[in-house]
């Protein structure tokens, strides 16, 4: 099929096309271009037919390198200036050749002699406007160990030279870029099948090929490759980026609507804080579990706030029902004393009056009882309705400790990261502003990786809350663990010098050994190394935790179990 040269991409012919015929016709030329239709081909094959020539971004890249280029002495501006002319008229086909020309002469290694003229096998990379011809240097790619059939011919090879990069050398890189391609750069190129295809295509074809005219076919298709590749990674370091702008903006403007609801502001901070940093797949995960747990903690407690709303509801409905029937009864009472008072005027004798009186005291006794039923029956609504609302207090005083929950690590019920952050921030404060003293313990389990590989994670998982559990009953109320990541630990000793610090984390190890765990009816010794440091007056909360952290480090090194203070 051939592209008919009709319908130029000029402004003026694609003002009288519709959107519809400019779309036909950016599918067609796509189709008789070979070109999949992506939504980035389609966009820019769209814009050629209407006559827009907004650049890609890969087209200013190369814009921009030629005219900075440009800049540069001798021939390099020569090139600079051809490859620039090569953008404006987009024909990348000439920019690519000038561009490989250059990297040529002055990016590639002079030849090993001078006495040995090289010669190559490949297609020639020079063309006429090179103002020297490029010597290539000579890499005998024939292996030493492949079947003689397998070799090129003896008139390809270079005879008489070196071997710049021996045979073996040789398939030693061929296998590793086939490897790399093979198994790297095919599982990061996850959802675009064409490129999948083509670089296990280039992998079995560089596996294979044993000549160097065979990798030169290959090398064209290599470059194409890493052009596309590069791309598609652009768009998607682009497309992630704007992901997570929508992401940050949309979080931002839950949180500002959320001035009453403070039971979801824990968890949209704590959203914000993963964002706001280096986003990894373990940060993510331990966002989601705690948001997790606490979501549906949370929908709990709403589900019986609602509930207790509803009844609240209820209960004022049916006060008013009473009180509209008292209105009523005490309405139609005051209608019968009105009638008997002009029954009373014209009485004409005794009986009838006693009559009436009769019945003016029966009416009169109903309409009490009935006020004073309802009397009771509005009371009893009262403190219902009292009872209900204190419940909802509770409840959504529940609801924003529910948030507080992301301060706690969720497999060992200790404080996590965030709530440690907070406590040494206060108690450092405290410390200094009290002038009392201040230690912080960073814990390792020790062989906790032997653990997991012998008795499995879920073992591991066990071990940990078993050691928080000894911890935390070891320690005194104001001490506080929390996880600092994985099976390290930190334990804050406010009013502790360091050597009761010492003393108490030798304490809990101590009772570690008694306090033995047991899995499946084994008994497993747990024990950790201990870094114990004092707070020094001003200090940043890192540098602590570093001297902690080192004094740790020398507890292991010295042969585990046991506890270091840090100078
Ligand atoms: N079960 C479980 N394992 C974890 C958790 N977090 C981290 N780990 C594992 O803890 C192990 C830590 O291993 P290492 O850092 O080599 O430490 P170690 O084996 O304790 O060795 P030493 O610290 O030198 O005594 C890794 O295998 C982690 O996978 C967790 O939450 N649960």
């Amino acid at each position: 099929m051939q592209e008919k040269p009709t319908r130029p991409g000029s402004s003026d012919s694609a003002a009288q096309q519709s959107p519809a015929d400019i779309a036909r016709e950016a599918f067609r030329r796509l189709a008789v271009r070979r070109i999949a239709p992506t939504p980035e081909a389609y966009r820019d094959v769209y814009d050629e037919v209407a006559g827009i020539r907004e650049p890609s971004p890969a087209e200013r890249v190369l814009t921009e390198f030629a005219a900075n280029l440009a800049g540069a002495s001798g021939d390099i501006a020569g090139y600079a200036t051809r490859m620039a002319e090569n953008a404006q008229t987009r024909d990348w086909h000439g920019y690519g050749r000038h561009l490989q020309q250059l990297a040529d002469k002055h990016l590639k290694p002079a030849p090993a002699a001078k006495e040995q003229p090289a010669r190559t096998n490949s297609i020639p990379l020079v063309d006429d406007v090179t103002p020297a011809p490029v010597q290539r240097m000579p890499i005998p790619l024939v292996d030493d160990i492949a079947p003689a059939e397998e070799r090129e011919p003896a008139s390809l090879v270079d005879a008489g030279t070196a071997p710049v990069i021996d045979g073996n050398v040789a398939r030693m890189l061929r296998e590793m870029l086939a490897r790399t391609l093979n198994f790297a750069v095919t599982s990061l190129l996850q959802g675009s099948p064409e490129l999948t295809k083509e670089s296990e295509s280039l992998a079995t074809d560089i596996n294979m090929a044993r000549t160097r005219q065979a990798l030169s076919e290959i090398e064209p298709r290599l470059k194409q490759f890493c052009f596309r590749v590069e791309m598609r990674s652009g768009d998607i370091a682009e497309e992630r980026e704007l992901l997570l702008r929508l992401f940050r903006l949309l979080i931002e403007n839950i949180g500002e609507l959320l001035e009453d609801d403070s039971w979801l502001s824990g968890q949209i901070t704590n959203v914000q804080e993963v964002l706001s940093g280096p986003i990894n797949y373990a940060t993510l995960m331990d966002a989601t579990r705690s948001l997790k747990e606490v979501i549906y903690k949370q929908s709990m407690l709403k589900h019986s706030l609602a509930e207790a709303k509803t009844r609240v509801r209820d209960m004022m409905l049916t006060a008013i029902d009473r009180l509209g029937a008292v209105a009523t009864s005490t309405g139609d009472y005051h209608r019968k004393i009105e009638a008997y008072s002009q029954k009373i005027s014209a009485a004409k004798g005794v009986p009838e009056l006693n009559q009436l009186l009769e019945d003016i005291t029966r009416d009169t006794r109903t309409a009490h009882i009935e006020a004073l039923r309802s009397h009771d029956d509005v009371l009893a609504a009262r403190n219902e309705v009292h009872g209900a609302e204190t419940r909802i207090q509770e409840l959504e005083s529940q609801l924003v400790q529910m948030s507080e929950l992301v301060r706690e690590d969720q497999l060992t019920g200790s404080l996590n990261r965030r709530g440690l952050d907070e406590v040494l921030e206060r108690e450092m404060a405290r410390a200094q502003r009290r002038n009392s003293s201040l230690c912080i313990a960073m814990l390792d389990v020790d062989d906790f990786k032997k653990l997991n590989d012998t008795y499995g994670h879920s073992t591991g998982d066990e071990a940990l809350i078993h050691l928080v559990r000894v911890v935390k009953d070891t320690l005194r109320s104001m001490d506080v663990i929390a996880r600092f990541g994985g099976e390290e630990f930190m334990i804050v000793l406010p009013d502790t010098s360091l050597e009761a610090a010492s003393q108490t984390v030798t304490r809990v190890q101590r009772e570690l050994t008694k306090r033995i765990f047991m899995h499946n009816h084994e008994r497993l010794l747990i024990t950790f190394s201990a870094g114990a440091a004092m707070y020094r007056s001003g200090e940043e909360q890192v540098e602590l935790i570093k001297r902690a952290d080192e004094a740790l480090y020398k507890a292991k090194k010295a042969g585990k179990n046991r506890v270091v203070n840090a100078d």
